[in-house]
């Protein structure tokens, strides 16, 4: 059974107006209840998804001194490799059963930017990995970027709100490996229950189970896409945006049941983000008297610091 509602993106992107609104509607009411999707008509191609699987798979085989020499002091892991256990979930001392990797943004046309963002981390044992990387990162990028112009409408702003703050915005793709479980993983889970701090992500890589989502009353759905789709939620960025009419929800990774335990699960996580100066303040029109301004005004770049801090990957 599914658990979370499905929309496609091709109604968006078609030249029926109501076809358009429908997506909006559909996105909008899923995001102010649930706060995920399962979205298919995305731009990912089954050739560059089966690549870039190959690719990271690759990468996590290769010898522990081999990806940890790509793990890089002093960038909060925001690019490179991220060794397994290093992070936890906000509020936990227990650190995930997960080691990754992070592409960011790929800045062509705007020197301030690219100056302010860590340099992409080359690997040089595999010749393929940072092409397919790069461009599985510019292929959810597009989806998000009509994804977002949905929302804008939803929320009645001009269609083209978010364009100029996502732009050279400092998204990050995460291919994430859980490894087999060899041990009894006692209180340590694939990943801790959390909600994400960017303004969107796009998932790849839930079709099998793992991934649940919290409802409203506290219980736990799983969230498993059909194979043609990715899972899209709402970050703690948008909630704080539009006041949380848009439901960043809670979610995690579970350990599979014990006899499943030498199977590896492979996500990829794209956590999309705007340029560090966008205000989150919550907009005017998401707030009136039934619905109080809920949280203070701060920048995004300031919110992102705050929570790599809680996330344990930037010292304070
Ligand atoms: O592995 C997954 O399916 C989800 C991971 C996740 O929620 C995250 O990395 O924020
Ligand atoms: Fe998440």
């Amino acid at each position: 059974m599914k658990n979370i509602p499905s929309v496609d993106l091709t109604d968006f992107l078609s030249d029926d107006p109501k076809r358009k609104q429908k997506f909006i509607d559909e996105i909008g009411k899923a995001y102010e209840d649930i706060g995920f999707v399962a979205l298919k008509g995305h731009f990912l191609s089954d050739t560059l998804v089966d690549n870039l699987y190959d690719e990271i798979k690759k990468f996590f085989s290769l010898p522990l001194e081999t990806k940890s020499s790509y793990e890089i002091e002093g960038i909060g892991g925001q690019r490179g490799y991220v060794s397994f256990g290093k992070e936890s979930a906000k509020g936990r001392k227990v650190g995930d059963l997960k080691e990754f990797w992070h592409f960011g943004q790929y800045v062509e046309d705007n020197d301030e930017l690219k100056k302010e963002y860590p340099d992409n981390v080359k690997v040089k044992e595999l010749p393929k990995f940072n092409a397919v990387g790069k461009e599985t990162y510019q292929m959810l990028e597009k989806t998000g970027v009509y994804v977002l112009r949905a929302l804008s409408l939803y929320l009645g702003l001009d269609e083209f709100y978010f364009d100029n703050f996502i732009k050279n915005g400092n998204s990050i793709l995460r291919p994430i490996h859980y490894p087999p479980i060899t041990s009894e993983p006692k209180d340590a889970v694939r990943a801790a229950a959390h909600g994400d701090i960017n303004l969107i992500t796009l998932l790849m890589g839930s079709q099998g189970k793992g991934l649940q989502v919290q409802r409203h009353d506290g219980e736990w759905l799983d969230a498993i896409a059909e194979p043609d789709e990715i899972v899209i939620n709402v970050g703690d960025m948008l909630s704080r945006h539009s006041n949380n009419k848009l439901k960043s929800t809670i979610h995690r990774v579970v350990n599979p049941p014990r006899e499943l335990w030498g199977n590896s699960r492979y996500s990829i996580p794209f956590f999309m983000h705007p340029i560090s100066e966008m205000p989150l303040d919550c907009l005017e029109n998401c707030v009136d008297k039934d619905n109080p301004k809920k949280f203070d005004d701060i920048t995004a770049g300031e919110f992102l610091n705050q929570r790599l801090i809680e996330l344990g990957l930037v010292k304070k």
